[in-house]
């Protein structure tokens, strides 16, 4: 990015942060809420936690959500990106059993947040499935699909009213983890049980669509999107058989979620059907192991969506292989792309071993959607770094800055982007690292009983770039005491 032209972001562009329920709520069995499959996951196994600290207590937001609001304030942020906990508001799953101080919860989230002109962007389920509905199959059961709208009704009849930008899904790819055995539930089902999940999370998406476009929309005017883990997959170099393989790991990677809602034809990617129904032959099975979609799914599925969510963290480089068998289990996802994945040594690391910093990955993302799908309307739901523990976050701040600037250049060259958001508002619960990975614009003192936070040196850059519109590159802070600056002399600067 040579050029100096000093890019800004526009006025109606969303700045705001994200976090999840089981990531920073706590309160994992308080006033009737039920168990979800990351509480009995990390009961059951903690010995898998990096750090040894699950989601029990966290961030203590079901207790702290002023404390959190305030710091929405002191951020001057546009949005704030949370999830519903599954279970906190129908112990059962089901709505046979409806917890009204779960859902209270919410109500006073939201109020509070709608108190200081914060909107709301609310995900619908960010991996927290109720752990009595994992004991019915969980998500490789088509009945989930019934059960996902009956929750997600409750939801639009208690909040639409407030809430007008929903996210019914947190990134399906989670199937791949959660069926690969890595996660909750820690199924290993490779290869067939993680390509039935995604089937039935895209079809789950596709009913709670439908279900606000015909009974809500009109009357609240809000948006239904869904987030999609979008890192982008670069071709080592310029041989053929890289650039195919880049291309393929990218339909099984984008295209197997943007595909049925955004293509013009809808359905997987051809090369995607045909790849697993190869090797699904080759493999014994009579039929492809990743599911059909029937004429009326794919139908249902076309166009159900008014955003697509970008989270964005990295990239890795492509290359093709021919002995993938050799590598990976095989049935599985990583053998049916049958490609091997590496990440520059050039690149920044951050804490986590998967997390390198390449900002010109999200310009080549958005020009890649651009052109695959015709401009789809977007919203970076994601993005974030990760550090230890340390008030001086340099390196996040870096690498805001860089992604930031490289996303200014995508919107330059035609992207439609609403808003940014930042993973995360405060460190939390990273899943099995535990709090062994720093994402947080706030750090939190686990070891205190109130989880203090305190704002790092991200957090103060980040409120000067939404204050300004611009990344300045070389801003620094007078102090590092961080205050509310009220919207009124925001809205003047
Ligand atoms: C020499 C070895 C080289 C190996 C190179 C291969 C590395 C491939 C790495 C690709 C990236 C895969 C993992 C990506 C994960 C993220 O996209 C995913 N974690 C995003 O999920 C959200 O992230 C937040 C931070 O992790 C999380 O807290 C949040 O709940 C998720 O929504």
């Amino acid at each position: 990015w040579s050029d100096t032209r000093i890019r800004k972001f526009k006025k109606e562009f969303l700045f705001g942060v994200a976090t999840s329920a089981y990531q920073v709520e706590g309160a994992w069995d308080t006033d009737g809420k039920g168990e979800s499959i990351w509480d009995k996951y990390l009961h059951d196994h903690p010995e898998l936690i990096a750090d040894g600290r699950n989601g029990d207590i966290a961030c203590d937001s079901y207790h702290q959500y002023k404390r959190d609001v305030e710091m929405l304030r002191e951020l001057g942020v546009d949005h704030y990106r949370f999830s519903i906990s599954w279970p906190r508001v129908l112990p059962t799953g089901l709505t046979n059993d409806i917890n009204e101080k779960g859902l209270q919860y919410y109500d006073n989230l939201i109020n509070e947040l709608l108190k200081y002109g914060i909107e709301p962007m609310v995900t619908i389920y960010h991996f927290d499935l109720p752990q009595s509905l994992q004991e019915l199959g969980g998500w490789a059961s088509p009945l989930v699909v019934q059960w996902f709208e009956d929750y997600t009704r409750l939801l639009f009849d208690r909040y639409a009213d407030r809430v007008k930008f929903w996210i019914t899904i947190n990134q399906p790819s989670f199937c791949f983890e959660s069926y690969g055995g890595i996660t909750a539930p820690g199924i290993k089902s490779k290869g067939l049980g993680d390509y039935m999940c995604v089937k039935h999370v895209l079809l789950a998406h596709a009913k709670a669509y439908r279900l606000y476009e015909k009974e809500y929309k009109n009357k609240y005017k809000g948006s239904v999107g869904i987030s999609l883990s979008l890192n982008f997959g670069h071709p080592l170099n310029n041989k053929t058989e890289n650039q195919e393989a880049a291309e393929i790991f990218r339909d099984f990677t984008i295209g197997l979620y943007m595909n049925p809602i955004w293509s013009k034809y809808g359905d997987f990617p051809k090369t995607v059907r045909n790849r697993v129904m190869k090797k699904s032959k080759e493999q014994g099975y009579e039929k492809s192991r990743l599911p059909t979609l029937s004429s009326e799914e794919i139908k249902l599925l076309k166009g159900s969506a008014d955003f697509v969510g970008i989270n964005h963290y990295t990239s890795v480089f492509v290359e093709a292989r021919t002995d993938s068998d050799e590598i990976f289990e095989v049935p599985s996802l990583q053998d049916d792309i049958g490609v091997l994945l590496t990440q520059s040594d050039e690149w920044v690391s951050g804490k986590s071993s998967w997390l390198k910093s390449a900002p010109y990955g999200i310009y080549k993302l958005c020009l890649y959607l651009n052109e695959k799908y015709n401009y789809p309307q977007t919203f970076v739901t994601e993005q974030g770094w990760s550090t230890g523990t340390s008030l001086n976050d340099r390196s996040r701040v870096d690498y805001l800055r860089e992604y930031l600037i490289a996303l200014l250049f995508a919107i330059e060259d035609g992207t439609k982007v609403m808003g940014y958001t930042v993973w995360s508002l405060m460190d939390n619960v990273e899943w099995n690292a535990g709090t062994s990975e720093r994402f947080g614009l706030y750090e939190v003192d686990f070891e205190a009983e109130e989880k203090t936070r305190t704002a790092r040196l991200s957090a103060l850059v980040y409120k000067r770039i939404i204050q300004k519109r611009v990344v300045e590159k070389d801003w620094t802070p007078d102090s590092w005491k961080i205050s509310i600056t009220p919207r009124s002399e925001r809205d003047e600067l």
